[in-house]
C-alpha cells in the first residue's frame, strides 16, 4: 500500500473518530442537561421549545427553506444568550457538580465483600440506636466531598463498624451531637455540622431532621436520620426524606453501596424509598405505625402541663429496666388515643418520670445531661 493511501486512511479514521467523539460528548451534554431539568415543568417546557427549534433548523437546512432558515437562524444566535440568562440556575448546579465530583470516590475503590461488610455494619448500627431510640445522624459520601463539613467536626478516620457507630451516638459521649460522615469504608468524623433546610417541613421534625435534608440538598450524600423521640429511621437524598424499616433500609443501602438490588426480595420497592416524600412511608424499624399526621399538627399547641403524669396512667410502673421507657410509651399511646401530641419527652416535667427505682433514677440524670449538652 502506498504512503499516499496510508496517509489518506489515517486521515479518515482521525475524521471519523472525532466526529464519534462530537456526538458522544454532545450527547452527553444532553443527557446531563436532561437530568437536571428533569421534573421542573417550566424549565422541561423552556427545553422542549429549544429542541424544537433545533429540528426545525436542521428540517429548514435539509430542505432548503431560506426564510425559515433565517428565522431559526435569528432565534438560535440570540436565542443562545437568553438560554444563559433563563437557565442561569441549572448552568451552575452543573458547573458546580462538575467541580464537585470525584470520579475516583472514595466508596467505588472499595472491594464487594468491604461495601457488604459496611452496608451490614450500618443496617446493625441502625437497628440497635433506633430499637434504644438513640438519636442519630449518620451521612455517606458519594462522590461530592464532604471535607468541608468534616472539618466542623472532630476527626475520627476508624473504621465503620456497628458498636463505634451506636457508642458514638450515646447521649452522655462528648461526640454524640451532630453527624458521623463516613467516606468510603472509615468514619471521617463524629459531631459535624450540617447547614439545615430552610424548606417548609412538618413541625414534627426538629433540628436533625432539618440538617439531615440541609446536606442531602447541597450534596449528593446519603443520610440516616434516626429520631430519638419515635426511633424512626429516615433517609434524606436529594433534599426528600423518607421513614424506612430496616429490610427497605438494607435493600436501599446495598441499592446505593454495592450497586445491586437484592433479587430475592419480596418488596421490589427501591425506587419507591428513592421517590417518595416524606409523608409516605411511616414505618418504624419494627414495622409499628408511627403516630398519624393530625396528632403531629397538634405539637405546636401543647404545652408542659398537658402532659400525663405517669401516676395518673392506669400502666402500672414496669420493674424492668426499661421502666421509664414503658412509662414514655404509655403516656404516648393514651396522647395518641385522646389526639394530643406530647412534647419531647426530655422536655417534659419532672413529675412525668417514676422515681421507684435505680434504673430510672439513671435515665433521668442521662435525660437531664443531653438537655444540658445539645446545640
Ligand atoms: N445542624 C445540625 N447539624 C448536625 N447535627 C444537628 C444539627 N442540628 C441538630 N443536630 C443534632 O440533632 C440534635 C437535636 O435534635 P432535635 O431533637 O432538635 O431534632 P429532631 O429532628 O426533633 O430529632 P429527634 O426526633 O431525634 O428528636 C442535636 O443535639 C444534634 O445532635
Amino acid at each position: 500500500m502506498s504512503t499516499y493511501n496510508l496517509s489518506s486512511l489515517w486521515d479518515k479514521f482521525l475524521t471519523f473518530s472525532t466526529t464519534v467523539i462530537d456526538i458522544v460528548v454532545i450527547w452527553m451534554i444532553i443527557l446531563a442537561a436532561l437530568r437536571i431539568v428533569r421534573g421542573k415543568s417550566s424549565t422541561m417546557q423552556i427545553f422542549k421549545g429549544i429542541i424544537f427549534v433545533i429540528i426545525v433548523d436542521v428540517l429548514a437546512k435539509v430542505m432548503n427553506l431560506k426564510t425559515l432558515q433565517f428565522l431559526t437562524n435569528m432565534f438560535i444566535n440570540w436565542g443562545f444568550l437568553a438560554v444563559i440568562i433563563i437557565f442561569q440556575p441549572e448552568i451552575r448546579t452543573i458547573l458546580e457538580r462538575l467541580g464537585k465530583s470525584s470520579f475516583f470516590s472514595r466508596m467505588s475503590s472499595l472491594s464487594g465483600n468491604e461495601k457488604e461488610k459496611l452496608v451490614d455494619n450500618i443496617v446493625t448500627a441502625v437497628r440497635l440506636l433506633s430499637a434504644d431510640q438513640t438519636g442519630a445522624l449518620i451521612s455517606i459520601e458519594k462522590s461530592h466531598p464532604l471535607d468541608d463539613f468534616i472539618a466542623t467536626g472532630t476527626r475520627l478516620n476508624s473504621d465503620v463498624t456497628a458498636e463505634l457507630l451506636t457508642s458514638i451516638f450515646v447521649t452522655s459521649t462528648p461526640l454524640h451531637d451532630g453527624a458521623v460522615i463516613i467516606q468510603g469504608d472509615k468514619i471521617a468524623c463524629a459531631s459535624a455540622y450540617f447547614p439545615p433546610t430552610t424548606a417548609d417541613i412538618p413541625s414534627r421534625y426538629g433540628s436533625r431532621h432539618r440538617a439531615a435534608i440541609g446536606i442531602s440538598e447541597i450534596t449528593d450524600a446519603i443520610t440516616i436520620v434516626v429520631s430519638e423521640e419515635t426511633g424512626n429511621v429516615s433517609i434524606a437524598e436529594g433534599g426528600k426524606l423518607t421513614t424506612v424499616n430496616e429490610q427497605q433500609l438494607r435493600k436501599y443501602l446495598t441499592h446505593i453501596i454495592v450497586g445491586q438490588t437484592e433479587e430475592n426480595g419480596e418488596n421490589n420497592d427501591d425506587e419507591t424509598i428513592i421517590e417518595a416524600d416524606v409523608h409516605e412511608l411511616q414505618t418504624k424499624m419494627d414495622d409499628t405505625p408511627a403516630a398519624n399526621e393530625e396528632t403531629i399538627l397538634e405539637a405546636g399547641k401543647i404545652t408542659a402541663e398537658e402532659v400525663i403524669p405517669a401516676e395518673q396512667n392506669d400502666t402500672t410502673v414496669s420493674s424492668s429496666k426499661h421502666a421509664l421507657q414503658d412509662v414514655h410509651e404509655a403516656a404516648d399511646a393514651a396522647a395518641k388515643a385522646a389526639s394530643i401530641k406530647l412534647p419531647h419527652k426530655k422536655k417534659r416535667p419532672t413529675p412525668s418520670y417514676p422515681k421507684h427505682n435505680k434504673s430510672n433514677y439513671k435515665q433521668s440524670d442521662t435525660s437531664d445531661r443531653k438537655q444540658g449538652g445539645e446545640r
